[in-house]
């Protein structure tokens, strides 16, 4: 993403440094942090949750250069980068620690921009997990047509596909069965930008809304973002989108796929992690009745 928010400058006196008396004797540490960030959303709807405060990674990073001494200006950057990867909207993050007054035993051209620096760059990779659904037309040539249009979205990592599963249509008026797997992948992209990659896909696939439920040439749903390591990003409640997906938890036509690709997948649901084996286990029998195996594919 060639969006940026960028903060130069910060600057702080602090004992960071191998030898003895820069433990003891305050120097100047200069920080500039660039996030990269898909900003489309943000200049359209003018909301600062469409991006993050600039002000937040400006005193997150002041904090870490005032805090704990440390030796190396590389843990400075990590620690700094670390703060300003947190917000979901941030894909990678580049941060650079000068340190002007460093004693190197040569002169610097001046106390602000000479000296060592040390420049990071990080990015998000979260876990995500795809849900696909098709039940008109050439179903089975659409989900494969889907998932290599998956795997060449920029940010985007497929790392494995379920098998296809034929499945009796849930809810919405009388339809056709569905064909349904589940994609697992690694993103550095921001929920929102993950989805419309998900509509662009389901529009270029003939994907109309007429019908709730109603029958779908291709259906893309975004059911998790994040690791069960993460809890800063895993929750996400707006009127377009809601993750995890709140419906996915009673979904056998997403949880059997998604548990033939990751056995032991957690869903967060309001109640904390579940076990996706379990959440099948406590589906009613008449919900895994209609699921079958699909046609075989390989389209990755
Ligand atoms: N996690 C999510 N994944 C996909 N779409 C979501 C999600 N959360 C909210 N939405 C919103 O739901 C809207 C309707 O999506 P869609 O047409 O795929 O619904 P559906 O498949 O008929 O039903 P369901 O939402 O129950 O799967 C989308 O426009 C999207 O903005
Ligand atoms: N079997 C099956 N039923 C559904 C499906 C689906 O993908 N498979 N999708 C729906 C809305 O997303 C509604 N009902």
């Amino acid at each position: 993403m060639s969006d940026r928010i960028g903060l130069t400058g910060i600057v702080a006196e602090a004992c960071h440094g191998v030898l003895e008396h820069e433990k003891r004797a305050p120097q100047r540490f200069v920080a500039d942090i660039v996030l990269e960030c898909d900003l489309r959303r943000a200049g359209t709807d003018d909301e600062l949750a469409s991006t993050v405060s600039y002000a937040d990674i400006a005193q997150g990073a002041y904090a870490v250069l005032t805090g704990d001494s440390v030796d190396l200006i590389e843990t400075l950057a990590e620690r700094i980068a670390a703060v300003a990867l947190a917000p979901v909207a941030v894909e990678a993050v580049e941060v650079t620690i000068r340190k002007p007054q460093a004693p190197a035993g040569v002169p610097f051209v001046d106390e602000v921009t000479g000296g060592p620096f040390v420049t990071v760059r990080r990015e998000h990779d979260r876990e995500v997990v795809i849900a696909l659904g098709a039940n008109m037309g050439d179903r089975a040539g659409t989900m494969a047509d889907a998932v290599r249009a998956l795997t060449a979205v920029d940010g985007l990592e497929v790392v494995a596909c379920s098998p296809l599963l034929e499945t009796g249509a849930v809810g919405g008026p009388e339809q056709p069965d569905y064909l349904n797997a589940v994609v697992v992948a690694r993103s550095r992209l921001a929920p929102w930008t993950l989805l419309d990659e998900l509509h662009r896909i389901e529009r270029n696939h003939g994907r109309v809304r007429e019908v709730r439920w109603g029958a779908r040439t291709l259906d893309l749903d975004l059911i998790q973002v994040g690791d069960s390591t993460d809890d800063f990003d895993l929750r996400f409640e707006t009127e377009e989108l809601t993750l995890p997906h709140p419906r996915a938890h009673e979904r056998a036509f997403v949880l059997v796929p998604w548990s033939r690709v990751d056995g032991t997948a957690q869903l967060r649901t309001a109640a904390g992690s579940e076990d996706i084996r379990e959440l099948i286990d406590g589906l009613p029998a008449a919900a895994l009745d209609g699921i079958r195996p699909g046609p075989a594919w390989d389209p990755l």
